[in-house]
Formats: C-alpha cells, structure tokens, sequence
C-alpha cells in the first residue's frame, strides 16, 4: 500500500534552496550520484570509485582509481600533535565529538589556502584521516594502545575493520562496508550538507564547512539515528517483546528512530540494499534474533503509522553484525558523506552565491526601552 503524501511544512520542506548536479532524492530520477543509479554502485563499485566520483566529477579509470587509493592511504597518517589532542580528549567523550573536534584541530596544523588551490588534496586528507582518528582515540583510551596507522588493507572499509578489530577482515565484512560507505555517501540538501554549503557559501575554509556538517550529523533526527536505531532494537529480546515494546511506544506517542523520511513518502530506496546485507550478516554470524526483531517494528511501523525505515534502520544491525560498536555508528556515516560534503563544498565554490535567506519577524513592536534600575 502507498503512503498518503501529506504536505509537509515548516523547516524548509518542499523549499528549492539551490542547483546541483552532484545526485537526485525524490524528484522522480530515482536515487542517482552524478547520474549513476545508486543500485548499481552498491552493486559493482567500490566505495574509492564513488567518492572519486562525487569528488572529483567522474568514475576513474583503472590507473586513475589506483593513484587515488595510494593517496587515500597516505592520508591516514596522524600528526603528532593531533595525537596530544585525541589522548588528551576524555574516554568517555561521544565519538561524534571525536570525529568533529579532530576535523578541526586538522585544520589549525594543516590549513587549507585561501585561494582553496589545494582543496582537492584537503578532501583526500580528510577522507583518509578520519578512520585513523577515530580508531587512534578509541584503542588509546579503550585498550592503552596507540595504533600504527600502516595496514595491509587498501580501502577505507577494510582498514577501518582491521583497525578495530586488530584482524584482517573477511571480504564479506569488506563489501558489508562499501555497500553501506556507498548508501551513505550522498544525499543532495540534506541537514548537514546545506550546513556545509552554508559554510562554503561564506568563503569559509572546508575544515570549518566539514566540522560543521559533523556536528549536526550527530543529531538524532539526522545521521545520529542509526545509532538510535540499535539502542532500540538491543531494548527486546525476542519478536514477541519488541512487538508489545513497540505497540507501547506508539500509544506513548514516541518517535521510532530509524523511520521516516522529510523526501520520501513511501519508502528509502536504499533500504532495500541495506536490508538484505543485515540479513546476509544476520546469518554469517548465526545471530537469529536480531534481523526478525527489526523486521517485526519495520511491519508495525507500516502497519500502524504507513512509516517506511529510512536507510539508518537496517544499516544499525549491519554494523552491529561486524562488532562494530554503537557509538561508531554515525562516525562510519561521516567517513562516508565527507565524499558528498566536498563535493558540495567544491560546488558551491564553483558558482557562489551567499546563503542567507531571511525570517518573517513575529516579536514585539515599538517598545519604550526601560532604564536597567526599573526592569
Ligand atoms: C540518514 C538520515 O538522516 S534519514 C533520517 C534519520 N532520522 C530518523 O530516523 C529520526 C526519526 N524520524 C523523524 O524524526 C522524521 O521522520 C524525520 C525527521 C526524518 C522527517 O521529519 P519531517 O519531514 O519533519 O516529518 P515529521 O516529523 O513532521 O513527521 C510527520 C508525522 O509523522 C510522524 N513521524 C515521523 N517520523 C516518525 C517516527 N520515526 N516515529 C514516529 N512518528 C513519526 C510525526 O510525529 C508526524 O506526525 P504528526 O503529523 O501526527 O505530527
Ligand atoms: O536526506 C535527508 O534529509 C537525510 C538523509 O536521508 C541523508 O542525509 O542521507
């Protein structure tokens, strides 16, 4: 059955805010990057392939993708001095924090020109750096270790699995990630991109565009509900429990996290994808429980609210499959939308206009200013 569309208003929905080449949401091309439909990325391209796409303009070729992965792996360096800065954060700081402060501190040690001339090695940095900033703090504070940020692996997936878990991958847990690197790459005017053009509108530098974006990510409304997503799933044990956890919820009026789109109105194209690899890692790991209980509040949320899981949903028990812990989960999203974010930001640089709409004023008028003594 079709979702009744109800027109939606407030916080910009249904507003044009701009142009853009760089992917299509809901606007009746299908879900495209640059024209190419997003099924078949997530079926034959590596993630390399699409934030080359996305940043650069074009898929590579053979010898162009080969240049780009040695420079991607040459960025996962760490400088000492963002070394001092992720030991001295505290352990129990939220990994969105991690991942936003260590964008920022990159940008003091190694600024980008004001004439933006090196912005395409700015975005390649950041790209490779991100997995090795994450999992840096995680094990300094986790495990007292300071990784090596030297791995046999040659994508941004699979060293991020190696890294965590200190073991070569599996190529199913590989692909698993540049499925789920490739769904998460782009999604046109969504929250955190528009802050980041907003950010590049002003002339600003991509650091502070790209830390920006990272800190309203980390909402739950946005890239902040996968992990969400899992916190409520982990609430039931059986089918039976998350259905009568579920009903409760609802009579309570509470928000599902993990369901529901501003653009889509009937169903998150990528869910379709996503679905099928937790199921696939549901049985590479023999968990039982976990995929029949996310199927059971995806048919309730249907049933009951014609409310579809977005892409967060599935990609929660995917990740929580490959042992990755919750709180990584929106930061796997930034490793992944960076490649979108620049692309924005390079586009918005392309052709800039400010941003900067206006408000209809709603306060008082004409007041008499009162002497502080007599407030
Ligand atoms: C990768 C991504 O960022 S995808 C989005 C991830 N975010 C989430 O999963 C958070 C949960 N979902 C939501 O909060 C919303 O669906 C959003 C923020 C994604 C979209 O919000 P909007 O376009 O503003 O829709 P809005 O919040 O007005 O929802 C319309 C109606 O559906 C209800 N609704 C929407 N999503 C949900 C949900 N997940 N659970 C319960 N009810 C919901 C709203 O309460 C509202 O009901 P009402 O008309 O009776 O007040
Ligand atoms: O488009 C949106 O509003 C949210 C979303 O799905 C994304 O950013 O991937």
């Amino acid at each position: 059955m079709e979702a009744k569309e109800k027109k939606k208003t407030g916080g910009l929905a249904g507003v044009v805010a701009g142009r853009s080449a760089i992917c299509t949401v809901g606007t009746g091309h299908g879900l495209n990057y640059r024209g190419y439909d997003i099924y078949d990325l997530a079926k034959n391209a590596t993630f390399e392939e699409v934030s080359y796409l996305l940043t650069k303009g074009a898929l590579p070729t053979q010898s162009e993708l080969e240049i780009y992965k040695k420079e991607l792996i040459q960025a996962r360096a760490l400088p000492d001095a963002l070394k001092v800065v992720l030991r001295t954060l505290p352990k129990n700081a939220h990994p969105m924090d991690i991942m936003r402060t260590g964008c920022s501190t990159l940008g003091c040690l190694e600024p980008e020109a004001d004439n933006f001339s090196d912005q395409g090695a700015k975005i390649t940095r950041l790209m490779g750096i991100f997995p090795s900033i994450l999992l840096y703090w995680h094990h300094y504070h986790v495990n007292g270790k300071e990784i090596d940020t030297n791995s046999s692996q040659d994508t941004i997936g699979g060293y991020f699995l190696e890294k965590l878990h200190n073991k070569q991958p599996s190529e199913l847990w590989i692909k698993a990630m540049h499925v789920s690197l490739i769904l998460y790459a782009e999604h046109e005017f969504n929250a955190s991109t528009f802050v980041a053009r907003i950010g590049a509108s002003t002339l600003s530098d991509i650091y502070s565009a790209i830390t920006a974006a990272i800190g309203v990510l980390r909402g739950p409304l946005h890239g902040g509900a996968n992990e969400a997503a899992m916190e409520l799933i982990s609430e039931y044990k059986s089918v039976h429990e998350a259905t009568r956890g579920i009903y409760e919820k609802l009579e309570n009026k509470a928000k599902i996290m993990g369901f529901g789109h501003r653009v889509y109105v009937s169903n998150d194209p990528r869910n379709i994808v996503i679905k099928e690899w937790s199921r696939k890692l549901a049985d590479d790991v023999g968990n039982s429980t976990i995929f029949p209980i996310s199927e059971i509040i995806e048919k309730i949320m249907w049933d009951e609210k014609k409310l579809f899981p977005n892409l967060d949903f599935y990609s929660a028990s995917t990740y929580h499959f490959m042992g990755i812990p919750t709180a990584y989960f929106t930061p796997i999203f930034v490793m992944s939308r960076t490649a979108g974010w620049a692309a924005h930001v390079v586009e918005q640089r392309g052709d800039n206009k400010l941003i900067r709409p206006n408000s209809e004023y709603i306060g008082p008028e004409n007041r008499a200013y009162v002497d502080i003594k007599n407030r």
